[in-house]
């Protein structure tokens, strides 16, 4: 394998934008890259994760939009990241090469979350076998424990992998228990990209040596987080905090009403004004109370 360009930076999770008769809708994606690129900042992707609703999609629908990603991106994004997670492993094998024959920068995999992994072992099992499938392709673990319940500890799961996964790369570490994510640094800072995927607490895993970020709101609110990252690289602690705060402000408030993957659809929607469409079922519309009053914040939000 090619030494692979370090992942670092915003990366942004993906929606699946949707017609409104909840069908996929590639016919956005070409606009959806310009906007990150262009209005956001914003040259990285994690394609079919959560905001994405990945696992809610069938795995043709996963084929067409890691499809078109990966061409609407080609010389405008750095890096495309293809999420192949699923609860059957023939699935996730499936999907890591064909994202490794289009031409994917890097694939994450989830822990299977129905029948789970108990222990470290069986985790590192599946997640070998998915990412043999695409041997030249970066290998990701993506570790979100508040969805898929498995929990075992990133620090030990880390420990030994490389051996196991030659093509293993890094971790989406999508958790709030930061003395988990602060051993993973402490551990394999110059081996692995350590990506942080609670976007409400980026700077303290910045703090703690986090790589880069990977969440849902640096689709709308990567400008305010890119002026956080550059703050921080210029060790301006100061406001690197007061963009979190103002950041915060927003999540903290929308968090009241009742915030997912449905909601920042219709936020993405209104700030971007591209068509993101309905979620899938089990989730639906985000209320029009909620945007109304979600955009009439961000209106008055003055991070920048
Ligand atoms: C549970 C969840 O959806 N977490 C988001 C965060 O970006 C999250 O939306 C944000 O921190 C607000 O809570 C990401 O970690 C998920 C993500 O990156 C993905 O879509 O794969």
């Amino acid at each position: 394998m090619a030494s692979p360009k370090r992942l670092q930076g915003l990366i942004a999770a993906t929606i699946t934008p949707m017609t409104p008769d909840g069908e996929i809708n590639l016919s956005v994606i070409d606009q959806y890259v310009d906007y990150l690129v262009k209005e956001q900042g914003v040259k990285s992707i994690f394609v079919n994760g959560t905001t994405g609703e990945g696992l809610s999609l069938s795995t043709q629908e996963r084929k067409q939009l890691a499809e078109a990603w990966v061409t609407k991106g080609k010389d405008k994004l750095d890096h495309v990241i293809i999420h192949v997670g699923a609860l059957s492993l023939p699935e996730a094998k499936e999907l890591a090469k064909h994202a490794a024959a289009i031409g994917a920068s890097a694939i994450a995999g989830i822990a299977p979350f129905f029948l789970k992994p108990t222990n470290k072992d069986t985790l590192v099992a599946f997640l070998r076998e998915v990412a043999s499938e695409a041997p030249g392709v970066p290998f990701y673990y993506y570790h979100i424990p508040s969805l898929t319940g498995v929990k075992i500890r990133v620090e030990e799961l880390l420990d030994g992998i490389k051996e196991q996964i030659p093509t293993f790369q890094g971790v989406k570490f999508s958790d709030t228990d930061l003395l988990d994510f602060a051993q993973c640094v402490k551990n394999n800072k110059e081996q692995f990209a350590l990506l942080y995927g609670v976007d409400e607490q980026l700077l303290s895993a910045l703090v703690l040596g986090a790589s880069g970020a990977v969440g849902s709101t640096y689709n709308y609110l990567g400008k305010e987080n890119n002026l956080m990252l550059e703050a921080f690289a210029k060790q301006d602690l100061t406001a690197a905090k007061q963009y979190q705060l103002c950041t915060g402000e927003f999540l903290s408030f929308v968090f009241k009403l009742g915030f997912g993957v449905a909601q920042t659809k219709a936020i993405m929607t209104s700030v971007s004004r591209i068509p993101m469409g309905p979620p899938r079922l089990p989730l639906l519309n985000a209320s029009k109370d909620f945007i109304e009053k979600a955009k009439a914040k961000l209106d008055r939000l003055t991070c920048c």
